[in-house]
């Protein structure tokens, strides 16, 4: 998804043309944002996805090579439009989305067919809902057959999300507002995280995290189904946006580089590093790279 976002004083009103003080293009999606970050923490890292024979699909290539991405099961078709998020925000931080999928809703069988061999070699496979829900599916039971880890991002989230989901997760990694869309009940505050993080491990995952921005997140598995709380510091945040990507990201990493990490510590590095990334503006922008990790985390 390329992010094409224009700032205004205020939001236009229908029919109306306004003058805004500042554009930008950014590099978003929230598979490619967590392609990104693992592969800035080191990762050996290959992105699966479609975009337009376009120039947004044409630069949105380069930059997953410029972040050491391999591009070879990124495809481009002339069937449809690179995706886009048409952002207006106002002076007072609202804003008015329009996310057009395009070539994203495109990905299906062939794509996957053709990973079939770089997955039997993979160590992780992250899936989250910005494509056709049917080809995650069919992407996570791939990677159970050839016995590799599932991280599953629920995001955009649905209230109907397919059980299946759930079995084939072997983390199954939330925002409290996704677990809100997915249990049907509120999330403010830790405990109630625990609560519905229980009730998500019983749908069949092997474990789960809801994340709680600036609380950090709450962790457990079917191992250990006692929720537990991770705080993350406190740090003075910038721009929070894509930091869940950020966390999903060098969760990825932490998982198949240090697979012998408890679940708990490798919810706490990933707090880490998403607190790097709030510190900064902008969403790939604002990922920290390996160099500027402290040591300890390596
Ligand atoms: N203000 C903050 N201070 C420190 N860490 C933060 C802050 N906000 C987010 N984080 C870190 O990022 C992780 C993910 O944040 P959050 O739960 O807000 O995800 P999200 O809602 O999916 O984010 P976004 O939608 O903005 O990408 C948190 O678990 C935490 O580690």
């Amino acid at each position: 998804m390329t992010d094409l976002v224009s700032q205004a004083p205020r939001l236009p009103r229908v029919g109306e043309t306004i003058h805004g003080h500042k554009f930008f293009i950014g590099f978003g999606g929230k598979g490619a944002n967590q392609c990104v970050q693992a592969a800035r923490m080191g990762a050996k890292t290959a992105m699966v996805c479609k975009v337009g024979k376009d120039v947004f699909g044409d630069n949105y290539i380069q930059n997953f090579k410029n972040n050491g991405i391999s591009t070879d099961y990124v495809e481009q078709t002339g069937d449809a439009a690179t995706g886009a998020a048409t952002i207006i925000v106002n002076d007072t931080g609202e804003n008015a989305i329009v996310i057009v999928a395009g070539a994203n809703m495109l990905l299906g069988d062939a794509e996957l067919l053709k990973m079939q061999g770089a997955l039997s070699h993979a160590k992780v496979l992250i899936c989250q809902l910005e494509i056709s829900p049917d080809t995650s599916l069919k992407a996570l039971r791939a990677a159970r057959e050839h016995h590799v880890k599932t991280i599953f991002n629920p995001a955009p989230a649905v209230p109907d999300l397919s059980p299946e989901f759930y079995k084939l997760s072997d983390i199954f990694c939330c925002n409290e507002s996704e677990a809100e869309i997915l249990l049907g009940e509120t999330v403010a505050t830790v405990e109630d995280a625990g609560k519905v993080s229980l009730k998500l491990l019983g749908r069949g995952c092997g474990s789960v995290i809801v994340t709680l921005g600036s609380q950090g997140c709450v962790v457990l598995s079917a191992q250990d189904s006692c929720p537990k709380h991770i705080p993350t510091t406190k740090v003075t945040s910038v721009d929070t946006t894509g930091a869940g990507d950020s966390f999903i990201g060098a969760l990825a990493f932490y998982l198949a580089y240090y697979p012998s990490l408890s679940l708990e510590e490798l919810a706490r590095r990933a707090n880490v590093v998403a607190g790097l990334s709030v510190q900064k503006e902008g969403t790939q922008t604002s990922y920290p790279y390996q160099r500027d990790l402290p040591e300890e985390l390596l």
